[in-house]
């Protein structure tokens, strides 16, 4: 029986054991695995746009994105609005995003050295030297990537313009 399209999105939400097994498979047989890290809290264009550039880079794309915890550290106690499960079953419903994975550290680095990825993303808002993983993948034979900056996108600004609006009642 053909698995339901919410079966076909949530089997891409993996844990460090499956991840691990599942970057061998597909190392072994050739892919060319691209990586990105965030939080994505509340999706939008910027982030579509960067993810699917960055899906363009590789064979297969995993996105690893923060916990709630992990969140909450990086942005503060307000946030996130959508949890982690939401974010993950939000950017895995993209096709062209393979597997997702949380991962609870202030970094992404441990995750970053478990998958060594051929290719390591992020967006114009960061700098190669800021890229946590980047000397890893490069000393490893990987690429690090910047792509576009969509300007005028962030999941702060969403927020703040509800909030404003709001308050305007
Ligand atoms: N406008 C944008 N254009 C391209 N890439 C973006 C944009 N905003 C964020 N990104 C990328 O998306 C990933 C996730 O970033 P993040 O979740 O912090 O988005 P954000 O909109 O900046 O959120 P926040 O406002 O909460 O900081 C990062 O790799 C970041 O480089
Ligand atoms: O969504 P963000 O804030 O872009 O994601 C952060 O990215 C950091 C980045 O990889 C630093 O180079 C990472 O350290 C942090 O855990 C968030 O994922």
């Amino acid at each position: 029986m053909m698995p339901s399209p919410e079966q076909l999105i949530k089997q891409k939400l993996l844990d460090t054991a499956a991840i691990q097994l599942q970057v061998e498979y597909w190392k072994a047989g050739g892919e060319k695995i691209v990586f990105t890290n965030g939080c994505f809290d509340l999706v939008h264009l910027g982030h579509i746009t960067y993810l699917a550039e960055a899906a363009a880079l590789g064979t297969k794309t995993i996105v690893a994105i923060n916990s709630d915890a992990s969140v909450k550290r990086l942005k503060g106690t307000n946030r996130p609005i959508n949890d982690e499960y939401s974010r993950a079953m939000m950017l895995a419903s993209f096709f062209f995003i393979d597997a997702i994975i949380v991962f609870d550290e202030d970094t992404p680095l441990l995750t970053i050295q478990q998958i060594m990825p051929h290719v390591l993303v992020k967006g114009g808002d960061y700098t190669i030297p800021q890229i946590v993983g980047a000397p890893e993948v490069i000393a490893n034979g990987g690429a690090v990537e910047v792509l576009d900056f969509v300007p005028g996108y962030s999941s702060t600004s969403i927020i703040n313009r509800i909030r404003n609006g709001a308050e305007a009642g």
